[in-house]
This record gives C-alpha cells, structure tokens and sequence, in this order.
C-alpha cells in the first residue's frame, strides 16, 4: 500500500502550531530523490514557545501534575504511548524508511524496540517512586540524612537520522520516566516519525507541554535550543563536531550536557573462529543501517593466518547483499540518507584510492540502480594507519581491513583511534575475549557478535565519542539531581557557641 508524508506543523504545548517565520523543508526519499512531503522549519522564537511551554509544564499546579507526581502517573502515559506505537507500527515504519532510506524490515524491528524503551522507562519511573527518601548512613547518630531524585527540569534533546526515532526515544523516555519536560529536535534529514510521535501524545492527552517537537534545521533550530538560558539540560547524539559546538554553547550557561557521538570502531577476528560465523557479524557490524551506526565496527582488525580466506568469503558474501529499494521483500541494503552523506562517502573511497588502498568490492553505484542515494558495500585492503579511511569516521557501508600477527597488536591496532564507542571480539578462546574486553578503550564491547543492542544494558562512549550513558538502570539519572537532604535529630543544644546567657 502507498504511504504518504502527513502534513504536519510544529507540536509546541500540545498543539500543532505553524512555525513563527511559515519555513517548510523538503522531506527526500532517497531511494527514489524525489521529494514526498515536507516538514516544519522553526526558528529561535519557536524554540522561546516551545521552552516556555515546558517550564510551564514542568511547573503547573506547583508540579504536581507532572514532575512531582508519582512515577506511576507518567508510567500510564508512557506505556499509552508504547502501546499507540505498536498499534501503528507497520505505518510508522514505512514512513522511516521512505525518509532515511532504512529496509523496511529494520525499520518494523526498531518500531519494537522503541515501544520496548517507553515500557522499560516506564518501569523505572515506578521503581523512582520506590526509592525516594533512600536513607544515607551517617557517622553520627544525632543527624538523619535521606535523598530526594528530582526531575533536572527543561531537557532539550538533539537526535540524529539513522534511527530517526529510536535515536530520539533514548532521550525522550528516560526523560519523561525522570518527570522532566522536553524539547525534541529531530534532525532536518529524517523528522517524519518524531512529527507522528507528536500526534500519538496529542492522542494519548500527554499533558500540554510535557513533550514538544520542533524540527528544523540544526543552527536554526538546535543551536537555540543549545544556548537557551531557560533549557537546563542538553543530550545529544551526532557528530563530534556537533557535539563540540553544543558543549561550547551550554559550557556559557554551565548546563549539563551527555553527548553520545561517532565512532571507528574496530571489530578483531582471532584464527580459532568458525569463519562463516565470523564473517557475517562482520558483515552485520559495518552494513547494517545501511552502514550508518555510530557504532559501527568499520575496522576489520584479522589475523594474518586467516585473512585470505576470510577476506576471500567476506567479499563473496558481501557481493551476494541485496541492494533495492527499502520497502523491497528481503532489502539487506538501501540508499545512504542524503546526497550529501553520498558524495561524502564516495569522496572518502576515492581518497583511500588515491592514498594507495585496494578496493576488494563495491566502492561505486550499484548498477542496476540509476537513482536514488546507493552505494554498494565496500570492502577496502592495503591501508595503513596514516590514511583517512583508518581513522575517520564514513558512516556508511564502507569497511577497512588490517592484518595482525599477535594479540597485543591487535589490541593496539584497535585502540589507535581518537574515538571509543564500541569494539568487538571474535575468538573461540572465551579468556582471549575476556583479556581483550578489557584491553578495549570503548564503552561498549561486543563478544562473538556485533551491534545488537538492548535498552537494559548502559550505552556511551570514551574519548571523542563523549561521555554519559544512555540506557540501563542509570539512563534515568542523566534526567534527575539528587538532593541530600539532612536533618538535625538531636533534643540537644548544638553546642558550639557560647551561650550569651553564660557570660
Ligand atoms: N553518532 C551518530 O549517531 C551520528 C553521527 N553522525 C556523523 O555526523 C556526520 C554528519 O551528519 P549530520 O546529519 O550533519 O550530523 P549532525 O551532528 O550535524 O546532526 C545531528 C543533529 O544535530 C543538529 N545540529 C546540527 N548543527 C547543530 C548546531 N550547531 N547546534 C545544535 N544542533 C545542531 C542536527 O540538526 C541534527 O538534529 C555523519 O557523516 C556522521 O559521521 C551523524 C548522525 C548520527
Ligand atoms: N544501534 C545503535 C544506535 C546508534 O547508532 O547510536
Ligand atoms: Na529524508
């Protein structure tokens, strides 16, 4: 069934609202180039709607409706929410994957997996109400101290488009789950989803404010967002150079700011693995998403023994991915998401090219598709560590290989990056994944696999990947300050002072 882009305005308190200047941008399918909607455009005066409208939110009935009500209450909103998103989940995942070019298929899977991150928040902001007025033990028994998780306030949330509404629901669950209110700024290259997440709150009857959704252009409308005086908190998830600007932004005004950025994330390919095995979650690690995870493990690191015959099958394998368009039966790979993103990663090929690197397959348009954003997967050999291709970030379908001879150079080969998202580890010696796991300068440490990723468990970088975790137990307290609250018991005088009647 056709599926068209709703006409949709900016969602500010509750209600869609034409952005202050009227701006519209262009909603691309990449697969096909065309142009199949568009979106609303805000500008800093709607950023000042949007930010008033959640301090008033955050604030009404002195908070009671929202960021000092039990976390039961937002927990029914919240599972409304999930339960909406699965209702409408065939829908919600065509409208992706005809705005950032995901298979359709991929699409569907995170249309669960951010119904799954609302109900796993919303068990946590239940389990918040169970641990406020948590007792601190003190040195002296005439003081009684106990802790107070409060919402931090107006959150803004920056997001990216390569899991255009997951990405955004790692920020906008745990937010809500804390009690604090929001502003959403989906990014300008895939905001279809985020505008439909605003007419399920809207359906839900989320309180006015709780959650607004501005799309836009980033330094017309996350810039704002990043400076605002009134904003308390900012998360974001995109490119270091992105993230350096918003952290210089909030750095004016002290606010907090977690930053989950890109990546050159090694994967290492020990001799003792089952090769076909092996193989694929390579192949899963840096193709999936069409090559455009933060994550991705885009530097193959395999040991000398077995890297013909590995390479050998990896290129056969890789060969036999299919390339259509997303919403095809059994699409493995669709289009980059943007003509920009595609001349840039065709531009970091042909440099790796002319800096003396071999091209074992893919490197080009796919043949038999004339239009639309593709480029075959790529396998690239030959390289050192000097070159481009080693040590930034492509995002997009695009692996590099290095050969190792023992773990010790595997492990230096994998940390010689300026990022430390994630890294994975292939071996059958389950001590040698251990040894390695540790060795890893990342946050994140795959064993006999690549990628998959579960709200449950924490997620964050080191290095110029920033800092912070998304998810896990501890995803909520990026949302809250903690207050310790301590209180004199004692029927005794302090005593410190002389008293004047003494004199
Ligand atoms: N870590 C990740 O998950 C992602 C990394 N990237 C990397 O970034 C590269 C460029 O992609 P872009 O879409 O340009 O990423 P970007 O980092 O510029 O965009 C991410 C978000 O930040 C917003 N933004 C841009 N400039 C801003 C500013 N000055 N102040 C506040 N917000 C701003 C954008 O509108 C978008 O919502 C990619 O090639 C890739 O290497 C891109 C998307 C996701
Ligand atoms: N599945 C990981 C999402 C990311 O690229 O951050
Ligand atoms: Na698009």
């Amino acid at each position: 069934m056709a599926i068209s882009i709703p006409c949709r305005q900016l969602f500010i308190d509750g209600e869609w609202r034409e952005p202050a200047l009227k701006k519209r941008l262009p909603v691309i399918n990449p697969a096909t180039e065309a142009t199949i909607g568009d979106i609303p455009a805000a500008t800093a005066e709607d950023v000042e709607l949007a930010v008033d409208a959640a301090r008033r939110a955050l604030t009404r009935n002195k908070g009671k409706d929202w960021a000092t009500a039990s976390g039961a209450v937002r927990a029914k909103y919240m599972r409304a929410i999930a339960a909406k998103i699965t209702e409408r989940k065939s829908e919600f995942a065509k409208l992706e994957s005809i705005d950032c070019g995901k298979p359709l298929e991929e699409a569907a899977w995170d249309m669960d997996d951010v119904s799954g991150c609302f109900e796993y928040f919303a068990d946590l902001a239940e389990a918040l109400d169970a641990k406020q007025k948590a007792p601190v033990s003190l040195p002296m028994d005439n003081f009684k101290c106990y802790i107070l998780k409060e919402p931090i306030g107006v959150v803004g949330l920056i997001t990216p488009w390569n899991y255009p509404l997951l990405m955004a629901i790692w920020k906008v669950a745990p937010a809500l789950a804390a009690g604090c209110t929001a502003i959403l700024k989906p990014s300008e290259l895939a905001s279809v989803t985020c505008l439909e997440l605003a007419e399920v709150c809207r359906e839900v009857g989320l309180p006015p404010g709780v959650l607004n959704i501005l799309t836009g252009l980033g330094p017309e409308a996350g810039a704002p967002l990043a400076s605002h005086p009134n904003v308390d908190k900012i998360a974001f998830t995109g490119s270091t150079i992105t993230g350096s600007k918003i952290m210089t932004a909030a750095a004016q005004m002290v606010k907090p700011v977690t930053l989950e950025l890109g990546g050159k994330s090694p994967i290492i390919v020990f001799d003792d693995v089952d090769l076909d095995k092996a193989v694929e979650w390579t192949m899963f690690g840096c193709f999936w998403t069409n090559g455009q995870i933060c994550s991705a493990t885009s530097r193959l690191i395999v040991h000398e023994s077995i890297a013909a015959e590995f390479l050998d099958k990896l290129v056969q394998w890789t060969k036999n991915i299919k390339i259509s368009d997303p919403l095809e039966e059994g699409c493995k790979l669709g289009p980059v998401v943007s003509e920009g993103q595609y001349e840039k990663i065709l531009k970091v090929i042909s440099t790796a090219k002319s800096e003396g690197a071999t091209i074992a397959c893919g490197g080009a348009r796919p043949e038999h598709l004339k239009k639309g954003f593709y480029i075959e997967p790529t396998i690239i050999t030959d390289i050192n560590t000097s070159m481009q291709i080693w040590r930034e970030e492509v995002f997009g379908p695009v692996l590099c290989v290095k050969t190792f001879a023992t773990e010790d150079e595997a492990i230096e080969l994998a940390n010689d990056t300026h990022y430390g998202l994630g890294g994975a580890v292939i071996s059958q010696d389950l001590e040698r994944c251990d040894r390695v796991s540790k060795a890893l300068q990342a946050g994140i440490v795959w064993i006999n696999c690549s990628q998959p990723c579960f709200c449950q468990a924490p997620w964050g970088g080191n290095k110029r990947s920033g800092f912070g975790r998304e998810l896990g137990e501890g995803g909520i307290d990026n949302y809250l300050s903690v207050k310790q609250v301590t209180q004199y018991v004692s029927n005794e005088q302090w005593g410190w002072y002389q008293s004047p009647s003494k004199l």
